[in-house]
């Protein structure tokens, strides 16, 4: 026998031997081995890999068919716990006083993990996070309300020539046109004027490239580059990181969930008519756009803008939190410091007891709701504790604007757009339709 044979049958028998050792340690000796899930799942990462890379974002189907068998905690890998319960949500993502880190393998991974959405530790999360919550405070929106209406106004006026042409528009490209424009001026002070490109440029590589092209800028103008950090904080890739994220984070989420309210409420005329006559009951509607302060008192519009949150999700990929000194106990279990743990967003929003016939668009629960807790309480679309959607005022201030100003003005009649397209095929961090989605696309036509 040749001596690289030897050497060949030895590693072999190492590698063996040490996948055996693994397996055991992973099976039997790991602080997760008495919690309930599959076998294979606890053995290896190559289960989650098919479903979420193979398959593309279906991981997410095969752990709510793992709850239905295993109950409200599974093990889901061999380092992971996802629980599906609306009550532990706050657990997990619990605020200040108690320490959540990020789990560094999730973020590892992405391109910019120099971006505070992507920071592992908590400490230094807090100083990216304080350096540009001011930023988005209500004050802050509020502030550039003009700015946002210019924008919305734009559109509008892009759906009056397809109102007059009879074409067919994309909305999910609109809105996403215009969620994207409104964050480039409000974090850069210009845009690429998406919503006046042809089709609303729907091309993604477009969209890339347009943040490619506002790195620059970082430096010299806006807020970013204004922001209160130590030297070591304000490095170009770091801030570039830290645009690129924001940019995707504002427009991927809000844009569609504007697609996804205009669509059901162009089924729901009943609703789409409270809500405008809510709308002309509001003293300022008349020459200046409605304000966001007078908006959000309506019930209808709330409704409608709540059900759009539920139904997409914000983000629906498992964002994990690792307990890094305190063990959380849940169902007789308890979990040990320094494991992931996580719940996506879809088992709080689609749970039956909470929200019955939780696929429906049904604006009408969070107005009738007479149980003794307040629903909002399970809206947690912009997430939850300290490190939840620094965005959230601007995004609710660009759903509520833009809502009550397209459907004051315009009806859509759906083209070729089902259900299928604007509810959750995939988890691709945030919530996709299936690849065979061309997204939604309407018929512009004058309100009634
Ligand atoms: C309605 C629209 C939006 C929804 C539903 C949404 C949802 C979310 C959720 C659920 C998270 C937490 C992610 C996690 O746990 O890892 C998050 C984080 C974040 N969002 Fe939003 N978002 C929206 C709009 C925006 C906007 C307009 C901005 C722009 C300023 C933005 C910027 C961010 C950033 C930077 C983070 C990371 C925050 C951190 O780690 O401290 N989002 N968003």
């Amino acid at each position: 026998m040749s001596l690289f044979t030897e050497f060949m049958i030895l590693l072999t028998v190492a590698g063996v031997i040490a996948s055996a050792y693994v397996a055991l340690q992973r099976l039997f000796w790991s602080p997760l081995s008495k919690f309930p899930g599959p076998t294979l799942a606890a053995l290896t990462l190559w289960y989650e890999f098919y479903f979420d890379v193979v398959r593309g974002g279906m991981y997410i189907w095969e752990i709510k068919r793992l709850h239905d068998i295993y109950g409200p905690i599974v093990r889901i890998s061999p380092y992971e716990l996802h629980i599906s319960d609306p009550d532990f949500y706050s657990e997990i993502y619990a605020s200040n006083s108690r320490i959540r880190d990020k789990y560094s393998w999730k973020v590892k991974s992405g391109d910019s993990a120099q971006a505070m959405g992507f920071t592992v530790p908590r400490e230094l999360h807090r100083e990216r996070r304080q350096a540009v919550d001011r930023f988005f405070s209500i004050q802050s929106v509020a502030k550039l309300e003009d700015i946002i209406q210019e924008d919305i106004e734009r559109l509008c006026a892009r759906m009056e020539h397809y109102k007059q042409s009879g074409k067919v528009i994309n909305l999910t490209d609109a809105f996403l046109a215009l969620t994207m424009d409104i964050i480039q001026v409000y974090s850069f002070g210009e845009s690429s004027n998406l919503v006046d490109l042809p089709n609303f440029s729907p091309e993604w590589r477009l969209t890339i490239m347009g943040i490619m092209s506002k790195t620059a800028l970082i430096n010299h103008c806006g807020w970013v580059a204004k922001i209160h950090l130590s030297a070591r904080e304000k490095t170009v890739s770091r801030l570039t990181d830290e645009a690129s994220i924001l940019v995707m984070a504002a427009s991927e989420t809000t844009g569609r969930i504007l697609a996804i309210i205009v669509f059901h409420l162009s089924r729901r005329r009943d609703i789409l008519e409270k809500i405008r006559e809510e709308l002309r009951a509001v003293p300022s509607s008349t020459e200046k756009a409605s304000s966001l302060h007078d908006l959000e008192r309506l019930p209808y519009l709330s409704g409608a803008v709540k059900e759009g949150l539920r139904l997409h999700g914000g983000i629906v990929a498992r964002s994990q939190r690792v307990c890094r000194n305190e063990a959380l106990h849940y169902g007789g279990f308890t979990i040990p410091p320094g494991t992931p743990i996580s719940t996506s967003s879809y088992f709080v929003h689609r749970n039956p007891k909470i929200f019955p016939k939780p696929s429906e668009f049904i604006p009408e629960r969070w107005i009738n709701h007479n149980e003794t807790y307040s629903l909002d309480r399970y809206l947690v679309a912009f997430g939850r504790g300290t490190r939840n959607c620094v965005g959230r005022n601007l995004g609710k201030a660009e759903l509520y604007l833009t809502v009550s100003k397209v459907i004051k003005r315009f009806d859509f009649e759906p083209f070729e757009t089902t259900e299928d397209d604007v509810d959750i095929g995939r988890d691709w961090y945030v919530p996709q339709p299936l690849k065979s989605s061309e997204g939604v696309r309407a018929i512009v036509k004058e309100s009634n």
